[in-house]
């Protein structure tokens, strides 16, 4: 999947894949990644990635629940209400179980707001969600789902196990994730063929801002930045 050679060679999805592949690198490369594959990420760097990614998963939620509410027909709007309930799914699961077993307490996610490039992320997704059409809405959500995939196993081909965060890396490298990544970049890819070339052009752009900001979302991780003021 990582050449976009899954797609015809004029596909949304192809084309936002080539044109973004130096920062899919960046990202695989990054230390966080490699710390993590390695197992030697430490616990601190890893509870705030958690953190910050339980707030994101909310907001990830609701950008799709309001990507369903403009689909353009009944499998669109079931595909992502699906998608938005997962998301709050997996973020409970993170509270159940990695708060647990890496000691985050109620009160302290409680305490700790959203960090800058969070709040930003989110903010981006839900905006977009609400402001742009359908097309320009799924392109802003795309690299969420691909990124990950394409890093879980990308991880998981290299990582030493047992690994303390084996279960993370088997939730993003397992073939349920990936069915529903594939089905995302379908109807992506649909969508795209219907758009025009004006919103075709603002898809490209928001792909490129929700793939750098997953770059500075594991980067703000390994950082353990907060607000500076
Ligand atoms: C920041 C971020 N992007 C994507 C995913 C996967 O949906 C996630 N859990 N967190």
């Amino acid at each position: 999947m990582s050449d976009g050679s899954t797609f015809s060679a004029h596909s949304f999805s192809a084309h936002a894949w080539g044109r973004n592949l130096p920062t899919y690198e960046a990202i695989r490369t990054m230390p966080f990644n490699d710390a993590l594959a390695a197992g030697t990420l430490s616990p601190e760097q890893f509870r705030h990635y958690m953190i910050q990614d339980a707030h994101y998963l909310i907001a990830f939620g609701r950008a799709l629940a309001i990507a369903a509410g403009k689909a353009d027909d009944p499998d669109g709007l079931v595909q992502f209400a699906e998608a938005a309930k997962v998301a709050v799914v997996v973020e409970r699961s993170l509270h159940a179980d990695f708060f647990e077993s890496f000691g985050v307490s109620g009160d302290e996610f409680a305490r700790t707001p959203m960090s800058p490039v969070c709040h930003h992320y989110s903010s981006f997704l839900i905006a977009t969600a609400h402001a742009e059409p359908y097309p320009v809405a799924l392109a802003a959500l795309l690299p969420c789902f691909w990124i990950y995939a394409e890093i879980g196993r990308d991880i998981l081909g290299r990582a030493v196990r047992p690994n303390p965060y084996d279960a993370w890396i088997d939730t993003y490298a397992g073939e349920e994730f990936h069915e529903a990544v594939r089905a995302v970049i379908a109807t992506t890819d649909r969508a795209a063929a219907a758009a025009s070339p004006g919103e075709l052009t603002r898809m490209h752009a928001a792909y490129r801002h929700a793939t750098q900001l997953e770059w500075m979302f594991w980067d703000s991780a390994w950082r353990l930045a907060d607000w500076p003021v």
